[in-house]
């Protein structure tokens, strides 16, 4: 991940006949309302710029009216941008492309799901999959052959025959993801699409689509006013204000941990954190580690040096081990005959999990990754203050 597969840059949208009389007026930092009292012109999105990369899962939030539709129709180009520069892949730029032009581009490029799924009710599975490549001129034989092995990735395989109107929600979303996935299309547009379904149906999508993304490894533009669907999804989130101006663009984590404003606040206070937050991203390193075959001598002399009571103990590779006290260490010849196992944090969500035990515990917890590897510690403050808040 990294190559921007889709670039934007100064990208305003302004809805009416003389956009350019709201030019000073936004630069002044009129409201929509203002600007629209003043002028008759609508700000739909007001100096946009960022970048996807391809790979990612790129999340547009906000409240309704923040723009989302608009962004994605200035990207798919159903509507033109008033100015600024949308650049596909570092050198097609479609920002003024003609109608012509954009219909390969949009071929190739995009690959739409829709909050209303946007299939054909009376026919069936296969058919409304297949449809997307038979415009494309696919044969019959490798449109079958697609079609079959995208229905199979979202779990509808035994479904193909079945017509859409039989199914649920839930299973015709599926199909219009598959259909989408048909056509294989470098970006994968979606605009709310789980919005319509129930709760559970809509946990039991966020989690096929993750699913499909580690198979998968698409560029996927991902719609949505709910930030916990976004912490979900998102590998970098973008959220607009009630303006149509970006107010934070950052990895979820970051958005939970650092939110840039009030606006930003109110949205993330109501999500559990934990769910969330990664302990490697709270766990800050120590100044110093003992390693387990180190003399017991020197580390005294250390700790000492230091005026600390205790360390963390890792292994030649880093591994954490436990943790050394002055006292301990006193008493024997080599690190390693001096450990006390303090069981160490691997993933924040078992904290909830696990909140008695880590509070009883008399050091800041140590943090270790999947192989246990160190990686720090994180004080009991801050872990209670993270499952409270
Ligand atoms: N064709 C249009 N003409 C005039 N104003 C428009 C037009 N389309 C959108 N707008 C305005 O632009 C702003 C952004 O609208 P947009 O539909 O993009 O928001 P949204 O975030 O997608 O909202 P929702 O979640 O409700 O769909 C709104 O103030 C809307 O009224």
């Amino acid at each position: 991940m990294g190559e921007s597969i889709l670039h934007v840059s100064e990208l305003y949208k302004i809805f009416g006949k003389k956009p350019e009389k709201t030019y000073p007026l936004i630069k002044e930092g009129l409201s929509r309302q203002e600007i629209k009292e003043k002028t008759k012109q609508v700000v739909g999105l007001r100096n946009i710029n960022f970048d996807v990369k391809k790979g990612e899962i790129f999340v547009i939030m906000g409240l309704s009216g923040s723009g989302k539709s608009t962004l994605l129709r200035c990207i798919n180009r159903l509507i033109k941008p008033t100015s600024g520069k949308i650049i596909l892949n570092n050198n097609i730029e479609i920002s003024n492309m003609d109608e012509k032009k954009l219909l390969d581009i949009r071929r190739e490029y995009f690959g739409m799901v829709f909050q209303k799924f946007g299939l054909l009710p009376t026919r069936t599975v296969l058919e409304n999959v297949s449809l997307g490549l038979e415009i494309q001129g696919m044969g019959l034989e490798e449109r079958i052959n697609m079609s079959e092995k995208a229905i199979s990735l979202v779990g509808l395989k035994g479904w193909e025959k079945s017509k859409i109107s039989e199914l649920s929600g839930g299973m015709q979303q599926r199909v219009g993801l598959s259909r989408a996935l048909a056509i294989d299309p470098k970006i994968l547009l979606m605009d709310e699409p789980f919005s319509a379904l129930d709760p559970l149906i809509r946990l039991e999508m966020q989690e096929l689509l993750l699913k499909i993304q580690k198979k998968m490894k698409k560029t996927i533009i991902f719609i949505t006013h709910d930030l916990n669907e976004a912490v979900k999804l998102g590998d970098r989130i973008m959220i607009l204000n009630e303006q149509g101006s970006i107010v934070q663009l950052s990895r979820p984590e970051d958005i939970l941990l650092n939110p840039k404003n009030e606006f930003v606040e109110s949205f993330v206070k109501d999500i559990d954190k934990t769910t969330v937050i990664r302990a490697e991203s709270l766990a800050k390193k120590p100044e110093f580690t003992l390693n387990s075959q180190m003399d017991a001598k020197n580390a005294v002399k250390i700790l000492n040096d230091l005026e600390y009571d205790f360390a963390y103990v890792l292994d030649e590779s880093g591994k954490y081990l436990g943790i050394s006290t002055k006292d301990g260490l006193e008493k024997s010849d080599l690190v390693c005959n001096a450990i006390h196992k303090i069981k160490p944090l691997k993933d924040i969500k078992t904290i909830n999990q696990g909140l008695p035990q880590f509070i009883s515990s008399e050091y800041p917890l140590p943090v270790v990754d999947e192989e246990n590897m160190f990686l720090g510690y994180i004080k009991f403050k801050e872990v209670i203050d993270l499952v409270k808040n």
